[in-house]
């Protein structure tokens, strides 16, 4: 096993929720359990109503200038910061290989996925992120992630030999998500009624990330969480569910935690926080979290699409006025990473490193 660096952060042991559920063991051990406010509500109905399903955008009439679903995405941005997408025109070949092959590495024995760990403090390799003390709660979820763009975010030593081509399909799947998420940029800008190519001019060099994220069966997910309520610190995120798995992913609404049902084949589109701050708060970066299940694994692929690190961030003109003022300072995003990913997920508690604090005249 490859020494794991030394590092300040002081984390104790983490329990491998795959190797624990080997065990079958019928009480989850304490690290695992949830305060009681912070349980999740699991779905009881197999399908929520009608009128609470995340909007789906049809990529296909996007591409042909289509005014309305234009429309019908700033709307599913403005109301929803999450929207499913169809005919995304990436091949579903390719999803479905980056898929088996996610699910052939968590498969690995425990030794070989060690080689590429995830040191205490750090987002990237296998293991658990968002850990930064002995007695923070732990999610029911084993993640493997990498940096991909630019190249400075690459460790090579963290890109797994096995299993074969895994490196060659990552490449691949990254490079045709980039070019949706370049896409869906242009459409979001002009249903904003802002110039299409204003993002990507913006962004420079942009970030690029995946997390694999696999949750275990668990006999008792009304106590734990698969991954702890929070927003995405991207611009925007891209979340593949794997085919077959039950529902596992939760959005806020309306503060309620809302099931979200997979489409097959659809990719889940999710506003991320820089487009939080620079829609100066018209389009919100949602909470969401994952839950787990008692008899089926999930496994989802997460990309996180984000500007470069030097890019000084702020809200748009086009969205302060005297009605709207400015909610949020100008910052720097490689600050903004470096104070994400020291944080522990914590619902929007992040993006307060951007927030101006209003003041409360009682
Ligand atoms: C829940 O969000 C994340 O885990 C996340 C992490 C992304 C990253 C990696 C997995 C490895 C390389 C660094 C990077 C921070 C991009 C979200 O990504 C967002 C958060 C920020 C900030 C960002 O730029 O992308
Ligand atoms: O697995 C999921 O459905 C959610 C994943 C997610 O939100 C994340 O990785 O940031
Ligand atoms: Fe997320």
């Amino acid at each position: 096993m490859a020494p794991v660096p030394n590092s300040p952060v002081k984390v104790g042991h983490i329990d491998d929720v795959q190797e624990l559920r080997k065990t079958k063991p019928r009480t989850v051990p304490h690290r695992f359990v949830r305060d009681m406010t912070d349980r999740p509500t699991l779905p009881t109905t197999p399908l929520p109503p009608p009128d609470t399903h995340m909007p789906v955008i049809d990529f296909s009439k996007l591409t042909k200038g289509n005014k309305d679903e234009i429309f019908n995405l700033a709307t599913a941005c403005q109301e929803w910061g999450f929207f499913q997408v169809i005919n995304h025109e990436i091949d579903l070949n390719l999803l479905e290989r980056i898929e088996n092959l996610s699910r052939e590495f968590f498969m690995l024995p425990l030794e070989e996925k060690q080689k590429y760990p995830m040191a205490p403090g750090t987002v990237q390799g296998y293991g658990q992120a968002f850990v930064f003390s002995e007695d923070q709660k732990l999610d029911w979820c084993n993640m493997f992630a990498l940096g991909l763009e630019p190249e400075y975010l690459r460790n090579p030593n963290l890109w797994p030999k096995r299993p074969e081509r895994f490196s060659e399909t990552v490449e691949e799947y990254s490079r045709e998500i980039r070019k949706l998420c370049y896409n869906l940029l242009k459409d979001i800008a002009l249903g904003l009624d802002l110039k299409g190519d204003v993002f990507e001019k913006m962004f420079g060099v942009s970030v690029q990330a995946i997390r694999m994220n696999y949750y275990p069966p668990c006999s008792r997910p009304d106590l734990v969480l698969g991954l702890s309520p929070h927003s995405d610190g991207s611009a925007l995120t891209v979340l593949q569910q794997a085919k077959g798995g039950p529902v596992g992913l939760q959005i806020l609404k309306n503060n309620t935690w809302l099931p979200i049902q997979p489409i097959p084949n659809a990719l889940v589109i999710n506003i991320g926080d820089t487009i939080e701050v620079l829609t100066n708060g018209k389009y919100r970066s949602v909470e969401h979290r994952a839950v787990a299940h008692e008899e089926k694994d999930r496994l989802s692929i997460v990309t996180f699409f984000a500007p470069s690190y030097e890019v000084e961030l702020g809200p748009m003109p086009e969205f302060v006025d005297e009605n709207h003022p400015c909610m949020y300072r100008r910052y720097n995003h490689g600050e903004y990473s470096k104070h994400y990913v020291t944080n522990k997920l914590q619902g929007k508690k992040t993006l307060d490193f951007a927030k101006i604090q209003t003041k409360n005249t009682n």
